[in-house]
């Protein structure tokens, strides 16, 4: 086949062109981000033409603007400048028209605005501007544009044939690509709108978490909250039982009706069952009034037995039958009472070792753990830390009328790696304590209570005496001013108000490595 060949010399110009469409062609086919990959094409394009400067601008239909998608030879401030209107300017009209326009010598010319505000001549030569509509089913969706040294022996026809060539392919494919995208994006933006429909359907009012295990959580509350089912909430002390139990009453058919809590560990033997089934005038010494039981009182609603494991064994057996027939007598009574009471239990005990130590009856535990609800510690689900901390930030705020704004970097940290054995209820009190010592509307790391302040979570090694205490202190602001500043000693000294040499021969004291603060990029 004989190709067209304009130029002599080791290569004809024809076999360069086919090379180059085809290296550009390969390149657009692999391309994942065309706006990334859209620069090294230009510089081919550049290199080939022996030109100055490339660039891609691409038309948005919703706006009418124009704007420089990609460039080789522009710097991003003469990128960024880089807009037009359609009609405006060499590149507006050709977006407009659908024309290819050439400017065969740029300082001289009206129609070229020079937006970019880019050199007119170079080193005293004219340049000449060649720019071609990119071209996709008959719409124009954007231009390709070269800047080259004028040549009045050159005939721009060759590079506007070979300017549209490479525009024709890349508008192809941006066209490709830009169809992906936007159904990429319609599918994330639907997939978002589903997950906080669903987050914001599952997770119950005032309850705080986003961690995977959190909504798994949410998701068992929300399946077994509109039945009848007995559930059984088990979870280390603190760690939001007596929350879930409110969640699932509240959205449960059963919401208008009460929701009635018995701490089963709190009250005596003597007690307890009084206080769940109530007790006729004079059942017992004492007993001179009737009293009506809590079972009595949560009749068409729920009744919370909190520390199930702790009733004792005959009061387990009374349970046991309102379970099974949903009737008892009030103590020193014959009359049978029905009631119409869903049963949450919640346990921090093993109940399985309970009942191989004969303290639970295995057939309760049949009954109770029909639906159970596990709800994890907080040491498994960290994640959750940040937003339960500004959630109690915010409570608090509220019910002092305070105006504590944040935690420090630091004091976050300690939150994060500490084990919390008495899990949400420990956190709250921590950042309550917290919220009354701040002076400056901030939690730092030193208002955190002792048990935090560990050598793990401060690296410094604890000791029981007032210059410990106070080093450690110390050692905290300095640590927290560091990393405000970004390890910058001035500033951070300035932030102290110390003098930077003293905050030096503190920094040697406390061998803190200031390096670990700088702030990297
Ligand atoms: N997910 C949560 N979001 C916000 N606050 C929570 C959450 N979980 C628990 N809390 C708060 O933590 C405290 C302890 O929670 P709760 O009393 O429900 O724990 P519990 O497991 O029933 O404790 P115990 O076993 O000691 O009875 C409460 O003040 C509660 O409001």
């Amino acid at each position: 086949m004989e190709v067209c060949c304009k130029k002599g010399g080791d290569e004809c110009y024809g076999v360069q062109e086919l090379k180059l469409l085809f290296e550009i062609s390969e390149r657009l086919i692999s391309s994942r981000e065309l706006n990334k990959d859209l620069t090294p094409i230009l510089r081919l394009v550049v290199e080939h033409l022996g030109a100055e400067r490339s660039f891609v601008t691409i038309l948005n239909r919703k706006s009418s603007r124009i704007a420089i998608e990609a460039a080789c030879g522009l710097s991003s401030s003469q990128q960024a400048r880089g807009s037009y209107t359609l009609g405006e300017g060499v590149i507006g009209r050709v977006i407009e028209l659908g024309q290819p326009v050439v400017i065969s010598e740029i300082s001289k010319s009206k129609l070229f605005v020079n937006k970019t505000k880019s050199e007119l001549t170079r080193d005293g030569q004219e340049l000449s501007f060649i720019c071609v509509p990119l071209m996709e089913d008959n719409q124009v969706n954007g231009a390709l544009s070269v800047i080259r040294i004028y040549n009045p022996n050159i005939s721009y026809e060759e590079d506007v044939r070979l300017m549209s060539v490479v525009g024709s392919l890349i508008a192809s494919v941006a066209h490709y690509q830009q169809e992906k995208l936007e159904e990429l994006e319609l599918l994330r933006q639907r997939n978002r709108d589903l997950k906080t429909q669903l987050d914001s359907d599952l997770q119950p009012k005032g309850m705080v978490g986003s961690s995977g295990k959190m909504r798994d959580v949410y998701g068992l509350i929300s399946m077994v909250a509109p039945t009848a089912s007995t559930v059984l909430i088990r979870g280390e002390s603190g760690s939001g039982k007596e929350l879930i139990a409110e969640s699932i009453h509240s959205n449960s058919q059963r919401d208008k009706g009460p929701m009635i809590k018995v701490n089963c560990s709190a009250l005596p033997d003597s007690l307890i069952e009084s206080e769940l089934f109530g007790h006729e005038k004079g059942a017992f010494t004492g007993a001179d009034q009737k009293r009506t039981g809590r079972f009595e009182l949560a009749h068409n609603g729920t009744i919370f037995l909190d520390e199930i494991g702790d009733l004792p064994q005959a009061t387990q057996v009374k349970i046991l039958r309102i379970l099974q027939e949903r009737e008892f007598e009030r103590l020193g009574g014959t009359e049978t009472i029905h009631v119409d009471v869903r049963i949450i239990a919640a346990t921090n005990r093993n109940l399985e070792e309970l009942i191989e130590s004969g303290e639970f009856r295995e057939d309760l535990f049949y009954r109770i753990n029909v639906f159970p609800v596990y709800l994890p510690p907080l040491r498994d689900r960290r994640e959750d830390i940040p937003l339960l901390v500004d959630h109690f930030i915010e409570k608090f705020n509220k019910r002092n009328d305070a105006n504590i704004k944040r935690i420090t970097t630091t004091a976050l940290n300690m939150l994060m790696v500490y084990s919390w054995p008495g899990n949400i209820r420990e956190l709250e009190n921590c950042i309550e304590r917290a919220c009354i010592l701040s002076r400056d509307g901030v939690i730092h790391s030193y208002q955190l209570p002792p048990t935090l302040q560990t050598a793990d979570s401060t690296n410094t090694k604890s000791g029981g005496g007032l210059m410990d205490s106070v080093e450690r202190i110390e050692k905290q602001l300095i640590i927290e001013a560091l990393t405000s500043t970004g390890g910058n000693i001035t500033r951070a000294a300035i932030q102290l108000k110390v003098t930077e040499r003293m905050l030096g021969t503190r920094i040697k004291k406390y061998g803190i490595d200031v390096w670990r603060f700088k702030q990297v990029g």
